[in-house]
């Protein structure tokens, strides 16, 4: 505990090097003495802080206690009330505790310290964050414009980059506490910058393999298009577009796009991404895709169709038998009909049920939205750090199933394929320009990829 006080003490005086009151709010446990031992060290330094404390002291757990006794050996009194002013805010009322939504008084100071505009600095969890979900107890919405930090002591929680986690922390730091964790499995990866991988010069357009892009039927040809034109620009060697619409006209789309009738496709010797607009109309071709395609990409109605038609999971498990690549991209109303359960279940943990989901169907599952999270059968889960709001828009979800066909049509394992890609689509979103407009057909043409060459 002095560890972790001396901790956030120090970062505390660097995010608020001049701070005339640093308010520490202490709750009833051991997040609490940590913001006890804080305070002691931020005083050692010669700087003013109010402390309050939401509990009883002598409740307190014996480490928050002994914090507790020191305090007041110190002469540094628990304030009644919150301060007024204050240039940093440190969180200590919640961390892994917490077991129910704050109320109360601890509620006010949650508000309090969220909407006055200083940053604020949550010591190991921002409270009411579940360390494992990503699930809040407290609406991170209602946060006001001060940063929000956290300190996450030992390990990097997973709740801290999925879900709501993302929302509650702006900018998540780390200390280890001295602790050795080596030998300690992670329930979770968080993956770094992919390698841009340079194209060796005696290379061509066959080197990069083939993606097919199967969708778009009557009225939704654009989910199609939008695949294709991502896959074209992340890489891939030739893209073709099998609609399922045959009236419709192809559109001033990138020429170097090649249509064919889906029906035409050599499967055998592509990466298809299939589903993109699909409709009903991709059931008719679904069984034949599943059987035949060399890797796949299977997308919104390819997704939806395995939901309607259960026999068809059996193909998965097939192709998995068989070592062909198949990545399922759900966002997560996909995944919870696949998982024949409802979104918010899917949501309140989002790495078991992307996991689940991969061991069921022996694929590679991307569970979409704040915080991507990559689930292979036989390998720790991944939780993509990059993108943002501007993602949520219609057809991003399209160019990322096209991105992750380029990576798999270049020869990367379905994981490093779908974390590669995922990263990559969050990374564009990320490095928008703010003055150019966001859409789905722009991010498409901004799909490059930094494929790392195949292991
Ligand atoms: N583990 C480690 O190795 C390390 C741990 N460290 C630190 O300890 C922290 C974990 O401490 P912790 O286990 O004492 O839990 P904590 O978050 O203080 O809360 C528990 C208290 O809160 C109460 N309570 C719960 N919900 C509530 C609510 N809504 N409203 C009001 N009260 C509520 C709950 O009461 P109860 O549910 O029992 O009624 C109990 O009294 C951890 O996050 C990190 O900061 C680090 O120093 C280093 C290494
Ligand atoms: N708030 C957000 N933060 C980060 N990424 C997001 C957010 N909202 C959406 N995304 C990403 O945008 C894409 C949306 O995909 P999807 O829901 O399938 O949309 P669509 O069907 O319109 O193409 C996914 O890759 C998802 O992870």
């Amino acid at each position: 505990m002095r560890r972790a006080g001396a901790a956030t003490a120090r970062l505390a005086m660097a995010l608020a090097p001049h701070a005339r009151c640093i308010w520490i709010a202490c709750g009833p446990g051991n997040n609490g003495g940590d913001g006890f031992a804080a305070a002691l060290e931020l005083v050692r330094r010669g700087r003013r802080v109010t402390v309050t404390f939401d509990g009883d002291a002598q409740r307190l757990p014996s480490d928050a206690r002994d914090a507790f006794d020191r305090l007041c050996a110190a002469g540094i009194p628990i304030a009644p009330e919150a301060p007024v002013h204050f240039d940093l805010a440190v969180d200590a009322l919640l961390g892994l505790g917490a077991s129910r939504a704050p109320g109360g008084r601890m509620r006010d100071h949650l508000r309090r310290m969220q909407t006055r505009g200083a940053p604020v600095l949550a010591v190991d969890l921002p409270s009411g964050l579940d360390a494992d979900t990503g699930q809040s107890s407290v609406d991170p919405g209602v946060a006001g414009p001060g940063l929000r930090h956290c300190l996450s002591l030992l390990t990097l929680k997973p709740g801290l980059f999925t879900a709501q986690g993302r929302d509650a922390a702006d900018v998540v730091w780390f200390y280890d506490l001295g602790a050795d964790r080596a030998s300690v499995p992670p329930d979770a990866r968080l993956p770094g910058r992919p390698a841009h991988a340079s194209r060796p010069h005696d290379s061509h357009k066959g080197s990069f393999g083939d993606v097919a892009v199967i969708g778009g039927a009557p009225g939704m040809t654009g989910a199609a298009w939008l695949a294709a034109t991502a896959a074209l620009h992340a890489g891939a060697g030739r893209v073709f577009v099998g609609l399922l619409d045959d009236e419709a006209p192809s559109p001033a789309a990138d020429d170097a796009l090649m249509r064919r009738n889906p029906r035409s496709l050599a499967l055998d010797r592509m990466t298809v991404v299939c589903g993109c607009g699909g409709g009903t109309a991709v059931d008719a071709l679904l069984p034949e895709v599943l059987s035949r395609a060399k890797s796949l990409v299977l997308d919104a109605d390819g997704l939806n169709a395995l939901g309607r038609h259960p026999g068809w999971r059996e193909l998965l498990q097939k192709r998995a038998q068989a070592h062909r690549a198949t990545v399922l991209t759900p966002h997560p109303l996909e995944a919870a009909r696949l998982l024949e359960t409802d979104t918010q279940a899917v949501q309140a943990d989002r790495l078991a049920a992307a996991s689940q989901l991969a061991h069921a169907l022996g694929c590679t599952v991307v569970l979409k939205g704040s915080g991507s999270v990559i689930a292979s059968p036989d390998d720790c889960p991944r939780i993509n750090p990059t993108g943002n709001a501007r993602l949520a828009t219609g057809g991003t979800g399209d160019v990322l199933a096209g991105m992750v066909g380029a990576a798999l049509a270049s020869g990367l394992d379905p994981q490093s394929a779908a974390t590669q890609a995922v990263w990559w689509h969050g990374a564009a979103a990320d490095g928008w320009p703010a003055d150019r407009p966001f859409s789905a057909s722009q991010l498409a043409r901004q799909a490059g990829l930094g494929l790392a060459p195949p292991a």
